[in-house]
């Protein structure tokens, strides 16, 4: 997947950023790339050119850049940060305005041997003008890349339109579009427990599996991202991307290898085997939920629309939780149930696969299949107990735990999923990234329920801050003698 070695030092480039000055950036972005710096990955004379509209210079995108980096690395060596603050460099532009004073950036980019990698850390609304730009200003070289973060689009048509607007002034392997849930270890470890492990690789199908879930929970709440996520919601912010690219790597066939196309291919069969939800389908399949005051960490905490503070009740969903069948020989008839909220009781990104029970008879009334979960964070690790037999008399069984810690952050590895993604991006490895046909796949399956939604004249399920949704998204599994994880397990 990746063609090399994560300790491995990369050819030098040069990274341009736009919205330099943005949560993004500051948050995630500088960081990971300070940690590839103190690694040993980054050459001293890459450079990190900023670009926002703010008018900064150097010096003073280095100080935001140093407060970023005490904020969001806990084990920052200053002399570390102080070199790699050496190679930061800022040049105020509009990226979307053909007129602004694009020469700065064109005078620092001035080596068109080294590998650029334009990444679009702004809102998606700019994303073809600011490629239309670097085009026209004869900025995109052979080895360059551009960097797309999501939300590519709001549905099917306007991804599209994104998609086709960046797609004039970049061939495809060179658009990047990054989905940072394929960057964690644990979601790239799917690909390596189900593959190398042929009694695992057995039993993966309908014949075994009784069903799959995938949870991405949070206890955070809009945290000052309120504009953004108002328009956005639930569903476009969470399942279109994160947690469908997490289905695609649990249900795809055996891909050919694990080159960049071969695994795209197979990922884009999934989304499209997506068995459509028709009008009738969406009350029994999808459950929206917004969350109203309650505790979140022992504090109480307000109501979705407070924090908003909007004029009017918003309508916008901070839950989803649906079941999806996949219509192909390998799992029809199995509900994969993904969910994903904000303001639940705590972090936890998982992914239960629960195997079919035994036959009744042995051991007294038959007995739960076994059940094997990935839990990608926090504390990535994967656990599928064995039963056996308590000691002593009889056949009474117990769980033997057998459970692996997957340690992102040990030697060789990440911390952060942004880490190995940004250099894949230098490197030009576009495995772990969404390929134009898996964007709109995953778009034209999510649609339709936006439409229905817009239709509809009810909105979310009201769930109390601190708990695990609606009871709506309960009930959708117990109708199927089914039970979300934590249910099962009190
Ligand atoms: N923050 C997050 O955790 C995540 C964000 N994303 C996505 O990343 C993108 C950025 O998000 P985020 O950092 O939160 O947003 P912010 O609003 O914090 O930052 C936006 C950045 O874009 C810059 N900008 C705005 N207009 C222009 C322009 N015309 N030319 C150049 N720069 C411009 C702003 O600076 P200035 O005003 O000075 O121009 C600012 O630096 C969005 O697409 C978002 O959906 C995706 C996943 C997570
Ligand atoms: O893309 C996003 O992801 C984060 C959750 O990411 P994680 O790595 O912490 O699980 C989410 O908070 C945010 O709303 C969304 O835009």
């Amino acid at each position: 997947m990746s063609h090399i070695a994560a300790s491995e030092r990369v050819d030098t480039f040069d990274y341009v950023i736009f919205g330099a000055t943005g949560d993004l950036t500051m948050r995630k972005l500088l960081p990971a790339l300070y940690r590839r710096f103190a690694a040993g990955q980054v050459p001293d004379d890459a450079r990190i050119v900023g670009t926002a509209r703010s008018p900064l210079d150097d010096k003073a995108w280095r100080e935001r850049a140093r407060q970023a980096l005490g904020e969001h690395v806990n084990d920052a060596d200053s002399s570390v940060v102080d070199r790699f603050l050496a190679m930061l460099r800022y040049v105020s532009l509009n990226g979307a305005d053909a007129n602004a004073h694009w020469d700065g950036l064109r005078s620092l980019l001035d080596r068109d041997d080294r590998v650029r990698v334009f990444y679009l850390a702004t809102a998606p609304a700019l994303y073809g003008d600011i490629a239309r730009n670097l085009d026209a200003k004869g900025l995109r070289t052979e080895t360059s890349r551009i960097v797309l973060e999501k939300p590519i689009g709001t549905d099917l048509d306007t991804a599209r339109r994104v998609n086709e607007d960046v797609g004039r002034y970049f061939p495809e392997n060179s658009i990047f579009r990054i989905d940072h849930y394929l960057g964690k270890e644990a979601v790239q470890n799917i690909i390596a427990l189900r593959f190398a492990n042929p009694m695992l690789e057995r039993m993966w199908d309908r014949q075994s599996v009784d069903y799959v879930q995938v949870t991405a929970a949070e206890t955070v709440g809009l945290e000052g991202r309120g504009g953004y996520y108002d328009g956005s919601g639930a569903l476009r912010d969470m399942i279109q991307n994160h947690l469908l690219q997490v289905l695609t790597v649990v249900a795809m066939e055996r891909p050919v290898s694990l080159d960049a196309d071969a695994l795209r291919d197979e990922k884009v069969r999934v989304l499209a085997s997506l068995k459509p939800l028709d009008r009738d389908d969406l009350g029994a399949s999808v459950v929206r939920g917004q969350y109203v005051e309650g505790t979140s960490g022992g504090k109480a905490v307000p109501a979705y629309n407070d924090e908003l503070d909007g004029e009017a009740p918003s309508r916008t969903e901070t839950f989803v939780a649906l079941r999806a069948e996949i219509d192909n020989a390998r799992w029809r008839g199995v509900p994969f149930y993904l969910r994903s909220g904000k303001r639940l009781p705590r972090k936890l990104t998982e992914i239960v696969v629960q195997f079919r029970a035994t036959e009744p008879g042995l051991f007294g009334d038959g007995h739960p299949g076994s059940r094997l979960v990935i839990r990608v964070q926090p504390d990535a690790s994967v656990t599928l107990p064995l039963f056996v037999k308590h000691p002593g008399n009889g056949f009474a069984l117990e769980e033997a735990d057998a459970s692996s810690r997957l340690d992102p952050g040990a030697a060789g590895g990440f911390q952060d999923a942004y880490e190995g993604l940004l250099l894949d991006a230098v490197k030009g490895n576009p495995a772990l990234f969404v390929r134009k046909d898996e964007t709109e796949a995953a778009w034209a399956w999510v649609t339709p329920i936006l439409e229905a939604w817009q239709r509809d004249e009810g909105g979310p399920d009201a769930y109390e801050a601190g708990t695990w949704g609606p009871a709506s998204a309960r009930h959708m599994l117990q109708r199927e003698g089914h039970a979300w994880a934590e249910d099962a397990a009190a």
